[in-house]
């Protein structure tokens, strides 16, 4: 029985501060790292011990990995860090303050943009601010200029399928750190949620969410958090 660890990144500067995020890259709050720490500690204490970890190209995941490995004394196994696990990309709202863009277009045109299966926000303009499209790190990388769930799974998935599943197969204890959708993404697949009920799905940050794989590489029952395990 193979096991999968999901813990979206503790809270961030732009949680914080209510600002749609994406790909833009920010660090986490005070509370963030103790979130992540304490996902570590939990880790420890249910014996639930990662034998190899993936993570996005964003500093908020990848510090929560590392804080939750160290807190569980497993800073030593393999990381991979790759796109294909970074948050939606939040188009043109990257940036905007949440509760003003609310005031501004209304609380369901932004229940739309923020929930939808498959409406995308407006794209983001090609060298405007938050336009990450010439940084180092995405060299050679279709950086995307907005992307609804639909559009996250297309590429999670293929990443999954092709790099994740066969470490669970051949017998491994995964961790993933990443992002509220690019999980949401992620545990729709897993879960079989459908389209409509996705709307409802939040992701909360620094709580690990476990699913465990039998031989023919199927979750065996449902999620679960570990707090509650
Ligand atoms: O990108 C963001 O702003 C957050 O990480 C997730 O935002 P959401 O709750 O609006 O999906």
């Amino acid at each position: 029985m193979s096991k999968l660890i999901l813990v979206r990144h503790g809270q961030s500067e732009w949680n914080l501060a209510n600002r749609f995020t994406g790909w833009w890259d920010v660090g986490l709050t005070e509370k963030g790292v103790t979130e992540a720490t304490a996902a570590g500690e939990l880790l420890a204490q249910k014996n639930v011990l990662p034998t190899i970890a993936f993570t996005s190209l964003q500093t908020r995941a990848i510090k929560t990995l590392n804080l939750a490995l160290e807190a569980c004394d497993r800073l030593w196994i393999p990381v991979t860090k790759d796109w294909h696990l970074n948050e939606r990309h939040y188009g043109g709202l990257t940036g905007l303050d949440k509760q003003q863009t609310r005031d501004k277009h209304g609380d369901e045109q932004v229940h739309i943009w923020r929930r939808s299966f498959d409406v995308p926000p407006p794209p983001i303009d090609k060298g405007s601010e938050f336009d990450l499209s010439g940084d180092p790190r995405y060299a050679g990388i279709p950086v995307p200029d907005t992307e609804s769930l639909k559009l996250t799974i297309e590429r999670v998935l293929p990443y999954w399928e092709s790099v994740i599943l066969p470490q669970l197969s051949a017998g491994e204890t995964v961790i993933i750190s990443a992002h509220g959708n690019s999980l949401r993404a992620l545990v729709k697949h897993l879960s079989g949620i459908s389209d409509d009920e996705i709307t409802g799905l939040e992701i909360p940050t620094g709580q690990p969410i476990v699913y465990e794989f039998g031989d023919d590489l199927r979750p065996s029952g449902e999620r679960y958090y570990l707090k509650d395990a």
